[in-house]
């Protein structure tokens, strides 16, 4: 008998414990543990961010939903990991040992790496539920008495496709509100240019997401790095190609909302061979850590390096489609372990993104996430935005029933499936 402990219970570690009900064996012991009492369906909470979703919307309280899947669930937060005694330090005082770990605590938002950045500072923030219902409040305020907004993602930053989301939203809503034209918006971001999503591009997303700018009257300024924000101003400088200083910029704003970079939650932090000097989890091809072999991780919480060096330093992201992939290795090589076999299940790491922007949106789909690819397609319309809304419709459903079936891998092949059948039939 085995006992396997699942910490963080977000988009990855909810779906790691109903995969590994499914394969654990009888007599298996499998507990999660989460430091809130409740499951958010992160991809919303940009539309929280405006207020076209309220907190209740998009949560789901973990506790009844586990003890129904037979799952036990400890709603208390990691203060330390202790690897070498297999045991998790918790903020109550408590201590849980365990046999076999997967980590899935997600990032820690590194707000505190600039000056004036943040909730509760002057910038506002859609990373978690919490944060994004205040703007959503703000948000209200903000259109009684409009004026400029700076939306995008700093350096260090690896979530593109929130930005250009929320981004999108706030245009779409002042829009529907009719006070666009008092309104002008510009896009800060650390990336080489629109579109590179810490990526390298996928597909045309450079040139689809220019136009859709363009389209929407959003002015744009790539290679930035920002140095401080103040009550009204965000100052940045803007870099060449080369990595040279191009300009120093002062932009001014009424309403900002930019992407932090992230890092590893201090529970895990400076663990000797468990993680990178940022705090994420070392893995192998089979998610476990090599230096603590009874150790998994998932989600964004594990590092991975930029495919390529940018100008400005940029993050690579970790979408739905990879977690899945990775909860569903992690899934099959525990068990196999406890039976006393190797792990052999490896992650696909394939890249989805779908962005809404409220009345459309663009999709891309990179397999693998790293070019040269052997499928890179991007696209747009407003299919996506349908799609967006099904896929938060059948994710909260799915957490709620405790299902374990993986939504990404049927999602893209039916799409794909589309998109080949539409080619043909076009010649
Ligand atoms: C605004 C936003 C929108 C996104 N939209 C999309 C999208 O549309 N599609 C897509 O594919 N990807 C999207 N992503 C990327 C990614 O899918 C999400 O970030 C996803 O939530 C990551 O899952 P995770 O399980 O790794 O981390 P999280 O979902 O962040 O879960 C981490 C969990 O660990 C818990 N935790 C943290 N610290 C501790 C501790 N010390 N002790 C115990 N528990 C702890 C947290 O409370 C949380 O429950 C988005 C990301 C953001 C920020």
């Amino acid at each position: 008998m085995a006992h396997v402990v699942v910490l963080g219970a977000g988009l990855g570690g909810t779906l790691q414990a109903y995969e590994l009900k499914e394969n654990l064996g009888k007599d298996d012991r499998l507990t999660v543990i989460s430091d809130k009492p409740y499951f958010q369906f992160t991809p919303s909470n940009p539309w929280a961010g405006v207020g076209w979703r309220k907190k209740e919307d998009i949560t789901i309280d973990l506790a009844p939903v586990m003890a129904r899947r037979g799952i036990e669930f400890l709603c208390d937060g990691a203060r330390r990991l202790h690897p070498g005694e297999n045991r998790i330090e918790l903020h109550s005082g408590r201590s849980v040992e365990y046999d076999y770990l997967v980590i899935a605590t997600g990032p820690e938002l590194a707000f505190d790496e600039i000056e004036g950045f943040g909730p509760g500072q002057y910038t506002h923030s859609v990373c978690q539920v919490e944060h994004a219902t205040v703007s959503g409040e703000r948000w209200e305020a903000f259109c009684a008495d409009p004026g400029p907004i700076v939306v995008g993602a700093v350096q260090g930053a690896s979530c593109f496709g929130p930005a250009y989301e929320y981004v999108m939203i706030l245009d779409t809503d002042l829009r529907r509100r009719k006070i666009r034209n008092q309104v002008p918006i510009t896009f800060v971001t650390s990336e080489p240019y629109v579109g590179h999503l810490g990526l390298g591009g996928v597909g045309d997303t450079k040139g689809m997401l220019e136009s859709i700018m363009r389209d929407r009257d959003i002015q744009w300024v790539t290679n930035a790095r920002v140095d401080r924000f103040t009550a009204d101003a965000v100052h940045f400088t803007e870099f060449d190609e080369e990595g040279q200083e191009k300009k120093a910029h002062e932009l001014p704003f009424k309403y900002s909302m930019m992407l932090p970079a992230f890092r590893g939650i201090p529970a895990l932090r400076d663990i000797e061979g468990l993680v990178n000097p940022r705090g994420f989890v070392i893995t192998d091809e089979f998610q476990r850590n090599p230096t603590y072999p009874n150790i998994f991780a998932i989600g964004v919480c594990i590092a991975i390096a930029p495919p390529k060096p940018t100008p400005v330093p940029t993050g690579v992201p970790k979408t739905g489609f990879m977690i899945e992939s990775m909860v569903t290795a992690t899934a099959h090589n525990i068990p196999r372990l406890i039976r006393g076999q190797d792990p052999v299940e490896e992650p696909t790491w394939n890249a989805l993104c779908l962005a809404d922007f409220g009345d459309r949106g663009a999709a891309f789909l990179a397999m693998p996430q790293n070019p040269p690819r052997n499928v890179n397609w991007s696209s747009e319309g407003r299919w996506v935005h349908w799609g967006k809304l099904a896929f938060e419709w059948y994710f909260m459903r799915k957490i709620r029933n405790g299902v374990s079936e993986p939504f990404y891998e049927k999602f893209i092949m039916n799409r794909l499936k589309i998109s080949k059948l539409k080619e043909a039939k076009n010649g």
